[in-house]
């Protein structure tokens, strides 16, 4: 080789070092970023701290926003700022971060999930999520290609193949529009596109698809983990096919449909269902005052919402300034409540609903008055009822259909009746929000749905007369679609309760019918 040719190859590697130089501050420099965006995005001028984070979690795609960007995107931060000139920054931030609690994996798996259980609850499309247009809510930035990735990948995980497919093509074009800004996810491309073919061949079949994909993952990573036993698996799948058959199977896949689950709850939760004529003949709305001399200054605004099994809505018992009080007592004593539940293939997920804690009378006196509050009101001796339970629900949160008392069909309960006290005899439940959209309270075996008012109580019994459990009285509260829901339960047991509720020898015997021997 000549001095001359040397020179140019010498060259041709110089200039490649300081390609992979510029490729690597970009690297950083978009990580930064992307990151200050958020935050720039997160700091609405003129608007104070407290009402930024509830407009936030208000919504569930900004929630989402956030929480990916506390996850994600600063992990892509952190990998960038870790070389000797920027560690410094990355110290700063991190010292920062640490003194908070940020959201973690879980929260963002969380709220991944619940955009599952909002869309298949409330009917909508994928696409009304990301393109940040959920309806009833406020319009919302769409989702960057990281986030329709993050939510694909979690639906094909809990086998929601049709809908996953939906959020996974969409990432794969956004990440092409993103590309030319944010080479960060540039290496995750074969993960994004790994993830699609098995959307699509779980979804469809659809051989020829996935074998495109395959081939695709094949040019930019060809030592992908089952990459050829996939490509093998799509080539004899098509071999083996007829004509006609491989023509059926090449067809686009199908379409998402919203109508995924339309059993009665979820009907009820869109407030689709209306009871019976038969049973709003008998609603009626009075003033009790059960001739206590404190209610008769102020007699309780009863609603009936139902009758038989009655159900009562109790307007206007808390106060605003209460229930800050009582929400700012439990907030720092909440904790996670899972609950392991069902999909709809069948598979057991494990899913963030809400948060809860018992609080005892004597934590504050806030807690002992709604107590007190709730004897009065309800007429029941609080001597024997359990310590006030707050539960907060974030978006997304639920509560699966069940009945409060413990005597439960399956008998699982049993063990928690103890004698001196009986079963939970009768609920009164306290809205301590209203919820911008979701978040109801329904009655699936009667046909109805209660929306939380704030300050409102919401009351029934859950036992007939003669203590037998009424499984009438199976109720749930409906995902959260925006805005936070927090209620209060005080459940009141059957010992000592006869002075008010007199029991009775049938199910349904009336008030006066009642024998006391
Ligand atoms: O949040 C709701 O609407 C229902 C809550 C409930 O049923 C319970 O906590 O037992
Ligand atoms: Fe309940």
């Amino acid at each position: 080789m000549d001095d001359l040719e040397s020179l140019v190859v010498t060259e041709q590697e110089v200039l490649k070092i300081l390609r992979d130089l510029r490729n690597r501050e970009n690297l950083k420099l978009d990580a930064a970023r992307e990151y200050a965006q958020q935050l720039r995005h997160n700091s609405e001028p003129g608007t104070d701290e407290s009402k930024r984070a509830e407009n936030i979690f208000r919504h569930p795609i900004n929630a989402f926003h956030f929480i990916t960007h506390h996850t994600k995107t600063w992990e892509a931060l952190r990998e960038g700022l870790r070389d000797p000139a920027t560690r410094d920054s990355l110290a700063k931030i991190q010292d920062l971060k640490n003194s908070t609690k940020f959201p973690d994996d879980e929260d963002r798996i969380g709220t991944a999930h619940a955009f599952w259980r909002l869309q298949a609850t409330y009917k909508f499309h994928p696409k009304d999520v990301f393109n940040g247009r959920i309806p009833n809510t406020r319009p919302t930035p769409p989702f960057t290609a990281r986030e329709a990735f993050i939510v694909g990948q979690k639906q094909a995980q809990d086998s929601n193949f049709l809908s996953a497919l939906q959020y996974l093509e969409t990432a794969v074009e956004r990440y092409h529009e993103e590309n030319v800004l944010r080479p960060w996810h540039g290496g995750r491309l074969v993960e994004l596109l790994d993830w699609l073919q098995f959307a699509v061949w779980h979804s469809s079949r659809n051989a020829s698809r996935a074998l495109e994909i395959s081939l695709m993952i094949q040019q930019l990573q060809p030592t992908m983990e089952n990459l050829e036993h996939n490509i093998k698996t799509y080539t004899d799948y098509r071999a083996n096919l007829t004509e006609e058959q491989r023509a059926e199977v090449d067809l686009p896949p199908k379409e998402y449909k919203e109508t995924a689950e339309d059993g009665h709850y979820e009907r009820l939760c869109r407030g689709e269902l209306n009871v019976a004529p038969r049973v709003h003949k008998h609603q009626r709305c009075y003033l009790e005052d059960y001739k206590n001399p404190v209610l008769l200054l102020q007699p309780i605004k009863t609603e009936v919402a139902h009758v038989d099994p009655d159900v009562f809505v109790l307007h206007d018992v808390f106060l605003d300034s209460e229930i800050k009080r009582i929400r700012a007592v439990s907030s720092g004593v909440l904790k996670r409540a899972n609950v392991i539940s069902k999909g709809t293939t069948g598979q057991v997920t494990s899913s963030r609903i809400s948060k809860t804690a018992f609080l005892a009378d004597s934590r504050d006196p806030s807690i002992a008055s709604a107590s007190s509050r709730s004897g009065l009101v309800s007429n029941l001796d609080p001597k024997n009822a359990e310590p006030l339970q707050v539960n907060n629900y974030g978006i997304g949160g639920m509560y699966h259909s069940h009945f409060d008392f413990f005597n439960d069909p399956d008998g699982h309960g049993l063990h928690l009746i103890k004698p001196d006290q009986g079963d939970r005899m009768a609920t009164f439940m306290v809205y301590m929000t209203d919820v911008e959209v979701g978040g109801a309270t329904v009655f699936p075996r009667i046909n109805l749905t209660i929306y939380p008012e704030k300050g409102s109580v919401a009351f029934w019994f859950n036992l007939y007369r003669d203590g037998v459990p009424d499984i009438r009285t199976l109720h749930s509260g409906c995902p959260v679609l925006a805005g936070s829901k927090w209620v209060a339960n005080k459940w009141y047991h059957e010992v000592e309760q006869d002075k008010t509720r007199l029991c009775g020898l049938q199910p349904d015997s009336p008030q006066e019918e009642v024998v006391l021997l």
